[in-house]
């Protein structure tokens, strides 16, 4: 076949069947939909660490290296959640509230037409950008990247390819099974804790549950650049 039967085939084929998905980009996805139950009085996500509430630090680390960030919650959080973070970010609002993180990743990366995409829990505000940045680097030509740390696989913070993780997020939840079993079905790549090390200290994985676990990195501010 000449090329130029091959053309005129690609020609009357669906770009489906001509070629690799073009790259959209990226986006930060930021789960913030739960109920901070654990953390009395407020909603963790707008709890302040340094000056700015947790979801502000999470979204000034994704800020750099997305082309959009997307907001995952309940609807009676997002006027709050927007003044919070200041600079315009999306929303994927759960059309049904409650249903655990999976049930929120999935909202959120149907709001998303980004061919990869961080995923970072509100309450992890010492992810630095260029960790992301690294991890956006692992994931590439793979299903997502996760990072090991302390010696255990983590589900967050990830990058994940959008339309893979919308696939293995159904085949989790066709099993009523949670973001460990996402995970699972994804299957990422795992970053191994040495090189996780090289970029970042264990401690840019704290999350925030409790005051006490707010009180114990106040203070810490971002010294953990990567
Ligand atoms: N959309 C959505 N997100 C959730 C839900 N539950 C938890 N999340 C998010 O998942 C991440 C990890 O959850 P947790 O650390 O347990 O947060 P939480 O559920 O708000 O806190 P607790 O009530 O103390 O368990 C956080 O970013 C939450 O905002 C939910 O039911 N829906
Ligand atoms: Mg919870």
């Amino acid at each position: 076949m000449s090329l130029t039967d091959n053309e005129s085939a690609a020609e009357t084929l669906p770009a489906e069947e001509t070629a690799a998905h073009a790259d959209t980009g990226r986006a930060g996805l930021i789960l913030a939909g739960g109920r901070s139950e654990r953390f009395p009085t407020i909603d963790k996500a707008l709890a302040p660490l340094d000056g700015r509430p947790l979801l502000g630090h999470v979204a000034d680390a994704l800020a750099p290296v997305v082309d959009e960030r997307v907001i995952n919650c309940r609807r009676d959080q997002q006027a709050a959640f927007a003044e919070a973070v200041g600079d315009d970010p999306r929303f994927a609002i759960d059309p049904v509230g409650d249903r655990g993180p999976l049930s929120g990743l999935r909202t959120a990366l149907a709001a998303t037409e980004a061919t990869y995409a961080a995923v970072v829990p509100c309450d992890m505000p010492f992810v630095p950008a260029g960790f992301i940045e690294y991890l956006f680097g692992q994931a590439r030509h793979n299903t997502g990247a996760i990072p090991r740390v302390d010696g255990r696989q983590r589900s967050l913070p990830a990058v994940v390819h959008v339309r893979a993780a919308a696939a293995a997020c159904e085949d989790a939840r066709r099993h009523d099974e949670g973001l460990a079993a996402f995970v699972s079905a994804l299957d990422p790549v795992v970053v191994p804790e040495r090189a996780v090390t090289a970029h970042v200290g264990s401690a840019a994985f704290a999350n925030i549950d409790t005051h006490e676990d707010l009180a114990a990195v106040r203070g810490e501010g971002r010294r953990f650049e990567g």
